[in-house]
């Protein structure tokens, strides 16, 4: 793919905070016409590596391309072909979603209709309320809303349905798809696993700063992650199998009559990133040890050869 495919690359970047490095040295490209989704536990770095691509935040190394151009230069012209859905709810203010709504649009070259937003957005029946005055989840609602009336053609949502009721939820998850199909490259934070799996066509996981797993969503974590579980219940108890045939498996069963309390599962997006997170935190914990065992051994080195240091 040609470089004008390609929406945002990541290389080597990293992020240090004093002495404490919150991006440790991640990779990744996003194509054109994307949603790609960051995911990751608190602290993980997905929002310090969200604002250095937006141009609010200094890298300390790394390069970094975002439509062409370097976010640190970014132009007023480059930050209009933009949407931002930052992770704080925006100001309450004392104008009315119309009016706040109609003075952002104003600033874009070819912004979306004002109504046709607030009603993709689900607040026809609050464009007149003042904005202080709408619930928590509301004013999200008019930050989503503020993010995509620019028409952007790349759009950064930072946990965007926080507070969201389930309904509004979906609502929303439409109005994504439907950006992404008018051909919108969308980069998702999120720590709803099914919202990620419902919009997202690739997803990198980050730990600690660093990429642990990148890849279609369907397709995260190790190649049996998304084995079926079967289980059942028999005079002998609780029984469960990992197996790539569950209806052999549930036929063999129910040849010995109905089986108690059958179940088939299959592996969550949200059951496969818990284990590929607390895989890396456990790697971490043991490299950790390894790293203090090793400088352990070196002071017993080195108590070991004081004596003969005197004695010379
Ligand atoms: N301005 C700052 N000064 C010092 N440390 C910071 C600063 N901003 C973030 N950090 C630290 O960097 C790490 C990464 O933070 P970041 O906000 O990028 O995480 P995140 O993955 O977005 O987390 P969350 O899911 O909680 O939003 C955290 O340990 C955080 O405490």
């Amino acid at each position: 793919m040609g470089a004008s495919d390609t929406a945002v690359s990541v290389r080597g970047l990293v992020k240090g905070y004093g002495s404490f490095t919150a991006v440790d040295g991640i990779d990744f490209d996003i194509e054109r016409g994307e949603t790609f989704a960051l995911l990751g536990p608190n602290g993980a770095g997905k929002s310090t590596t969200v604002e250095i691509l937006e141009g609010y935040r200094d890298r300390t190394a790394g390069e970094v391309s975002v439509l062409g151009e370097d976010p640190h230069h970014g132009r007023l012209e480059w930050k209009a072909r933009l949407g931002i859905v930052l992770q704080q709810t925006g100001e309450s203010g004392n104008v009315t979603v119309r009016e706040q709504l109609r003075h952002f649009a104003g600033f874009y070259p070819n912004p979306r209709d004002v109504d046709e937003v607030i009603a993709a957005v689900g607040l026809t029946e609050k464009a007149d309320t003042r904005i202080r005055a709408l619930s928590g989840g509301q004013r999200r609602r008019v930050d989503v809303a503020l993010g995509v009336i620019g028409r952007p053609e790349l759009l950064f949502l930072d946990e965007p349905t926080t507070g969201f009721d389930p309904e509004a939820r979906r609502q929303f998850w439409e109005l994504i798809r439907s950006l992404a199909k008018e051909g919108t490259t969308i980069l998702l934070t999120t720590h709803y696993l099914d919202e990620a799996a419902q919009l997202s066509d690739r997803a990198a996981v980050i730990a600690r700063g660093r990429v642990i797993d990148m890849g279609p969503v369907d397709r995260l974590g190790p190649p049996d992650a998304r084995v079926p579980i079967v289980r059942w219940r028999d005079a002998s108890g609780a029984h469960e199998e990992r197996t790539t045939e569950p209806g052999t498996l549930v036929a063999r069963l129910a040849a010995a009559g109905e089986p108690e309390d059958l179940e088939v599962i299959r592996p969550s997006l949200e059951d496969i990133y818990l284990d590929l997170v607390e895989k890396a935190e456990a790697d971490d914990a043991e490299r950790s040890a390894d790293d203090a065992a090793d400088s352990g051994a070196g002071r017993a080195h080195r108590h070991h050869h004081g004596p003969e240091e005197t004695r010379s």
